[in-house]
Protein backbone atom coordinates (compact mmCIF):
# COMPACT_ATOMS: atom_id res chain seq x y z
CA UNK A 1 0.00 0.00 0.00
CA UNK A 2 0.99 3.41 -0.65
CA UNK A 3 2.82 5.27 1.89
CA UNK A 4 0.11 7.56 4.69
CA UNK A 5 0.73 11.16 4.40
CA UNK A 6 1.23 12.42 7.96
CA UNK A 7 0.38 15.19 9.76
CA UNK A 8 1.46 16.40 13.14
CA UNK A 9 -0.63 17.45 16.06
CA UNK A 10 -0.61 19.02 19.68
CA UNK A 11 -0.55 15.71 21.90
CA UNK A 12 -0.66 13.38 23.39
CA UNK A 13 -3.86 11.99 21.87
CA UNK A 14 -7.13 12.88 22.37
CA UNK A 15 -6.13 16.81 22.69
CA UNK A 16 -8.38 19.69 20.55
CA UNK A 17 -6.02 19.45 18.62
CA UNK A 18 -6.39 15.99 17.69
CA UNK A 19 -10.42 16.47 16.92
CA UNK A 20 -9.34 19.37 14.57
CA UNK A 21 -6.62 17.40 13.14
CA UNK A 22 -9.39 14.43 12.16
CA UNK A 23 -12.15 17.06 10.84
CA UNK A 24 -9.34 18.13 8.55
CA UNK A 25 -7.98 14.50 7.57
CA UNK A 26 -10.78 12.30 8.20
CA UNK A 27 -9.79 9.26 6.31
CA UNK A 28 -7.46 7.08 8.20
CA UNK A 29 -6.11 5.06 4.99
CA UNK A 30 -4.49 7.57 3.75
CA UNK A 31 -3.12 9.74 6.80
CA UNK A 32 -1.16 8.89 9.97
CA UNK A 33 -1.80 11.88 12.80
CA UNK A 34 1.28 11.84 14.57
CA UNK A 35 1.06 13.73 17.70
CA UNK A 36 4.23 16.01 18.99
CA UNK A 37 4.78 17.85 22.50
CA UNK A 38 4.50 21.58 21.99
CA UNK A 39 3.09 23.91 19.13
CA UNK A 40 6.31 25.00 17.86
CA UNK A 41 7.30 21.05 17.31
CA UNK A 42 4.59 21.23 14.89
CA UNK A 43 5.82 24.19 12.67
CA UNK A 44 9.02 22.31 13.21
CA UNK A 45 8.66 18.95 12.11
CA UNK A 46 6.56 20.12 8.92
CA UNK A 47 9.84 22.37 8.33
CA UNK A 48 12.04 19.10 8.61
CA UNK A 49 10.22 17.37 6.29
CA UNK A 50 9.43 14.83 9.40
CA UNK A 51 5.27 15.38 8.21
CA UNK A 52 3.68 17.11 5.59
CA UNK A 53 1.11 19.03 7.47
CA UNK A 54 0.78 20.07 11.08
CA UNK A 55 -2.70 21.41 12.91
CA UNK A 56 -2.45 24.03 15.45
CA UNK A 57 -5.14 26.47 17.35
CA UNK A 58 -4.92 29.74 16.40
CA UNK A 59 -7.79 31.93 18.22
CA UNK A 60 -10.21 31.18 20.56
CA UNK A 61 -13.82 32.72 20.30
CA UNK A 62 -13.76 33.41 24.28
CA UNK A 63 -9.72 33.75 24.63
CA UNK A 64 -8.45 35.25 21.96
CA UNK A 65 -5.67 34.64 20.01
CA UNK A 66 -3.24 31.30 21.07
CA UNK A 67 0.13 33.10 21.53
CA UNK A 68 2.76 30.28 20.95
CA UNK A 69 1.39 29.83 17.49
CA UNK A 70 1.93 33.50 16.68
CA UNK A 71 5.52 33.29 18.17
CA UNK A 72 5.88 30.32 15.71
CA UNK A 73 4.63 32.65 12.67
CA UNK A 74 6.51 35.47 13.77
CA UNK A 75 10.11 33.06 12.97
CA UNK A 76 11.94 35.69 14.27
CA UNK A 77 15.18 33.07 14.11
CA UNK A 78 14.24 32.57 10.37
CA UNK A 79 14.23 28.94 10.87
CA UNK A 80 10.51 28.45 9.47
CA UNK A 81 10.80 29.48 6.12
CA UNK A 82 8.82 26.86 4.52
CA UNK A 83 6.04 26.30 6.76
CA UNK A 84 3.12 28.24 5.50
CA UNK A 85 -0.90 28.61 6.41
CA UNK A 86 -3.07 26.34 3.51
CA UNK A 87 -5.94 25.57 5.90
CA UNK A 88 -8.46 25.75 8.60
CA UNK A 89 -11.04 23.96 10.92
CA UNK A 90 -13.48 25.39 13.46
CA UNK A 91 -14.05 23.60 16.08
CA UNK A 92 -16.92 23.51 18.64
CA UNK A 93 -15.18 23.22 22.08
CA UNK A 94 -16.91 21.98 25.66
CA UNK A 95 -14.97 22.02 28.64
CA UNK A 96 -15.38 19.01 31.29
CA UNK A 97 -13.98 19.18 34.59
CA UNK A 98 -12.51 15.32 34.99
CA UNK A 99 -11.05 13.56 38.11
CA UNK A 100 -10.24 10.02 39.21
CA UNK A 101 -13.51 7.86 39.06
CA UNK A 102 -15.60 8.07 41.90
CA UNK A 103 -13.51 11.15 43.56
CA UNK A 104 -15.83 14.39 43.91
CA UNK A 105 -15.77 17.94 43.50
CA UNK A 106 -15.07 19.09 46.75
CA UNK A 107 -11.89 17.42 47.26
CA UNK A 108 -10.41 18.81 44.43
CA UNK A 109 -7.09 20.98 45.39
CA UNK A 110 -5.83 21.28 42.08
CA UNK A 111 -6.30 21.60 38.54
CA UNK A 112 -4.11 20.92 35.06
CA UNK A 113 -4.60 22.28 31.94
CA UNK A 114 -3.78 24.03 28.40
CA UNK A 115 -3.62 28.29 29.19
CA UNK A 116 -6.49 28.37 26.83
CA UNK A 117 -8.27 26.35 28.22
CA UNK A 118 -8.48 28.38 31.75
CA UNK A 119 -8.92 30.85 30.03
CA UNK A 120 -12.01 29.48 28.36
CA UNK A 121 -13.38 28.03 32.00
CA UNK A 122 -12.61 31.06 34.63
CA UNK A 123 -16.01 32.21 35.33
CA UNK A 124 -17.02 28.26 36.32
CA UNK A 125 -13.42 27.73 37.65
CA UNK A 126 -14.44 30.95 40.20
CA UNK A 127 -17.24 29.84 40.91
CA UNK A 128 -16.60 26.27 41.99
CA UNK A 129 -13.27 25.84 42.98
CA UNK A 130 -12.36 29.57 44.30
CA UNK A 131 -8.59 29.66 45.48
CA UNK A 132 -7.97 25.98 44.09
CA UNK A 133 -3.86 25.66 42.27
CA UNK A 134 -4.18 25.98 38.83
CA UNK A 135 -1.59 23.97 36.85
CA UNK A 136 -0.64 25.02 33.52
CA UNK A 137 0.91 22.38 31.23
CA UNK A 138 1.30 21.87 27.37
CA UNK A 139 -2.30 20.24 26.39
CA UNK A 140 -5.06 19.84 27.84
CA UNK A 141 -5.02 15.81 26.87
CA UNK A 142 -1.59 15.59 28.73
CA UNK A 143 -3.66 17.22 31.55
CA UNK A 144 -5.84 14.29 31.70
CA UNK A 145 -3.05 12.04 31.52
CA UNK A 146 -1.03 13.80 34.31
CA UNK A 147 -4.28 13.34 36.06
CA UNK A 148 -4.97 9.50 35.55
CA UNK A 149 -1.40 8.31 36.06
CA UNK A 150 -0.66 10.33 39.18
CA UNK A 151 -1.66 12.19 42.69
CA UNK A 152 -4.91 11.47 44.55
CA UNK A 153 -8.41 12.35 44.45
CA UNK A 154 -7.24 15.89 45.05
CA UNK A 155 -6.40 16.41 41.47
CA UNK A 156 -8.60 16.97 38.23
CA UNK A 157 -8.37 18.38 34.67
CA UNK A 158 -10.16 20.84 32.33
CA UNK A 159 -10.13 18.88 29.42
CA UNK A 160 -12.54 17.64 26.74
CA UNK A 161 -15.11 14.79 26.68
CA UNK A 162 -12.80 12.81 24.48
CA UNK A 163 -9.78 13.16 26.70
CA UNK A 164 -12.02 11.74 29.84
CA UNK A 165 -12.38 8.38 27.99
CA UNK A 166 -9.01 8.31 26.42
CA UNK A 167 -7.83 8.39 30.08
CA UNK A 168 -10.32 6.71 32.20
CA UNK A 169 -11.40 10.01 33.97
CA UNK A 170 -15.13 10.68 36.14
CA UNK A 171 -16.65 13.68 35.31
CA UNK A 172 -16.56 16.31 37.97
CA UNK A 173 -18.52 19.49 35.89
CA UNK A 174 -20.00 19.00 32.43
CA UNK A 175 -20.16 22.01 29.52
CA UNK A 176 -17.64 24.16 32.28
CA UNK A 177 -17.11 26.99 29.40
CA UNK A 178 -18.08 30.29 29.88
CA UNK A 179 -19.65 30.00 26.85
CA UNK A 180 -21.90 27.97 24.96
CA UNK A 181 -21.11 29.10 21.58
CA UNK A 182 -17.31 28.64 22.38
CA UNK A 183 -15.65 27.70 19.48
CA UNK A 184 -11.39 27.59 18.28
CA UNK A 185 -10.22 28.09 14.98
CA UNK A 186 -7.02 25.84 13.59
CA UNK A 187 -5.23 26.12 10.89
CA UNK A 188 -3.72 23.37 8.90
CA UNK A 189 -0.15 24.11 8.16
CA UNK A 190 2.32 22.78 5.60
CA UNK A 191 5.61 24.05 3.04
CA UNK A 192 5.27 26.47 0.49
CA UNK A 193 4.71 25.14 -2.75
CA UNK A 194 5.83 27.39 -5.83
CA UNK A 195 6.61 30.51 -5.64
CA UNK A 196 2.33 32.40 -5.55
CA UNK A 197 0.58 28.99 -4.93
CA UNK A 198 -2.40 29.79 -2.73
CA UNK A 199 -2.44 33.33 -3.33
CA UNK A 200 -5.83 35.35 -3.55
CA UNK A 201 -7.59 31.88 -2.68
CA UNK A 202 -10.27 32.16 0.25
CA UNK A 203 -8.27 33.50 2.88
CA UNK A 204 -4.23 35.02 3.39
CA UNK A 205 -2.21 35.59 6.18
CA UNK A 206 0.94 38.18 5.91
CA UNK A 207 2.91 39.46 8.84
CA UNK A 208 4.85 43.10 8.87
CA UNK A 209 7.02 45.16 10.32
CA UNK A 210 5.78 49.21 9.91
CA UNK A 211 8.16 51.48 7.77
CA UNK A 212 8.68 53.57 11.20
CA UNK A 213 7.25 53.42 14.85
CA UNK A 214 7.69 57.32 15.29
CA UNK A 215 5.30 58.46 12.97
CA UNK A 216 1.64 59.08 13.26
CA UNK A 217 -0.18 56.75 10.92
CA UNK A 218 2.28 54.50 9.83
CA UNK A 219 0.04 51.42 10.70
CA UNK A 220 -3.05 53.08 8.93
CA UNK A 221 -1.40 53.96 5.87
CA UNK A 222 -0.22 50.21 5.66
CA UNK A 223 -4.27 48.65 6.41
CA UNK A 224 -5.11 51.77 4.21
CA UNK A 225 -3.64 49.33 1.53
CA UNK A 226 -6.12 46.69 1.87
CA UNK A 227 -9.01 49.18 2.40
CA UNK A 228 -8.11 51.16 -0.91
CA UNK A 229 -8.21 47.61 -2.69
CA UNK A 230 -11.46 46.42 -1.46
CA UNK A 231 -9.78 43.81 0.50
CA UNK A 232 -11.79 42.63 3.75
CA UNK A 233 -9.71 41.94 6.64
CA UNK A 234 -10.47 38.66 8.86
CA UNK A 235 -8.07 38.68 12.21
CA UNK A 236 -5.49 41.20 13.05
CA UNK A 237 -2.80 40.75 16.01
CA UNK A 238 0.64 41.52 17.02
CA UNK A 239 3.40 40.83 18.71
CA UNK A 240 6.72 41.71 20.01
CA UNK A 241 8.87 42.54 16.66
CA UNK A 242 12.63 41.91 18.42
CA UNK A 243 13.70 41.37 14.82
CA UNK A 244 16.88 42.83 14.13
CA UNK A 245 17.20 46.57 14.49
CA UNK A 246 13.76 46.80 15.98
CA UNK A 247 13.57 48.36 19.97
CA UNK A 248 11.34 47.47 22.81
CA UNK A 249 7.90 47.72 22.21
CA UNK A 250 7.74 47.33 18.34
CA UNK A 251 5.93 45.12 17.16
CA UNK A 252 5.38 42.67 14.16
CA UNK A 253 1.56 42.86 13.04
CA UNK A 254 -0.42 39.75 11.08
CA UNK A 255 -3.40 40.82 9.13
CA UNK A 256 -5.45 38.38 7.74
CA UNK A 257 -7.99 39.09 4.56
CA UNK A 258 -10.14 37.68 1.96
CA UNK A 259 -8.95 36.75 -0.95
CA UNK A 260 -10.84 37.42 -4.54
CA UNK A 261 -9.43 34.66 -6.67
CA UNK A 262 -12.83 33.38 -7.73
CA UNK A 263 -13.54 37.18 -8.74
CA UNK A 264 -10.50 38.88 -10.03
CA UNK A 265 -8.00 35.18 -9.74
CA UNK A 266 -5.42 37.08 -7.06
CA UNK A 267 -5.06 40.45 -9.02
CA UNK A 268 -5.97 42.55 -6.24
CA UNK A 269 -4.37 40.15 -3.52
CA UNK A 270 -1.39 40.55 -5.52
CA UNK A 271 -1.36 44.10 -5.50
CA UNK A 272 -1.44 44.37 -1.90
CA UNK A 273 1.24 42.14 -1.39
CA UNK A 274 3.38 44.76 -3.75
CA UNK A 275 2.05 47.59 -1.45
CA UNK A 276 3.59 45.78 1.44
CA UNK A 277 7.07 45.62 -0.56
CA UNK A 278 7.13 49.66 -0.81
CA UNK A 279 5.11 50.21 2.26
CA UNK A 280 6.31 48.10 5.23
CA UNK A 281 10.16 47.52 6.44
CA UNK A 282 9.86 43.73 5.62
CA UNK A 283 7.17 41.56 5.24
CA UNK A 284 6.57 37.63 4.54
CA UNK A 285 3.38 35.96 3.14
CA UNK A 286 2.26 32.98 5.17
CA UNK A 287 -0.25 31.31 2.88
CA UNK A 288 -3.85 31.47 1.49
CA UNK A 289 -6.57 28.87 1.78
CA UNK A 290 -10.27 28.31 1.12
CA UNK A 291 -12.66 29.34 3.86
CA UNK A 292 -14.11 27.15 5.71
CA UNK A 293 -16.92 29.49 6.50
CA UNK A 294 -18.54 32.41 5.21
O1 LIG B 1 -4.76 21.52 24.68
C1 LIG B 1 -5.43 21.15 23.69
O2 LIG B 1 -6.23 20.22 23.70
C2 LIG B 1 -5.27 21.92 22.46
O3 LIG B 1 -5.38 21.39 21.39
C3 LIG B 1 -5.10 23.41 22.63
C4 LIG B 1 -6.45 23.95 22.95
C5 LIG B 1 -6.80 24.19 24.26
C6 LIG B 1 -8.07 24.69 24.54
C7 LIG B 1 -8.97 24.91 23.53
C8 LIG B 1 -8.62 24.65 22.22
C9 LIG B 1 -7.34 24.17 21.93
Amino acid sequence: MAQKTKVAFLGPVASYSHQATKVAFPDENTHELIPVKTIREVFDTVQARGTEYGVVPFENSTHGPVSMTLEALADRGDELRDVVVCGEVYLGVHHFLLGKKGGRLEDVRRVYSHPQAFGQTGRWMRRFLPGVEMVEVSSTSKAAEIVATGGDEGWAAVAGEMAGREYGLGVLGERIEDRGDNETRFFVVGRKQEKGEGRGKGKNLVSFCVGSHDEPGALAEVLGCFRERGLNLTSINSVPGLREGMRPFEYLFFVEFEGTGQVDEGVRVKGVLEDLESKTKGWRYLGGWESARR
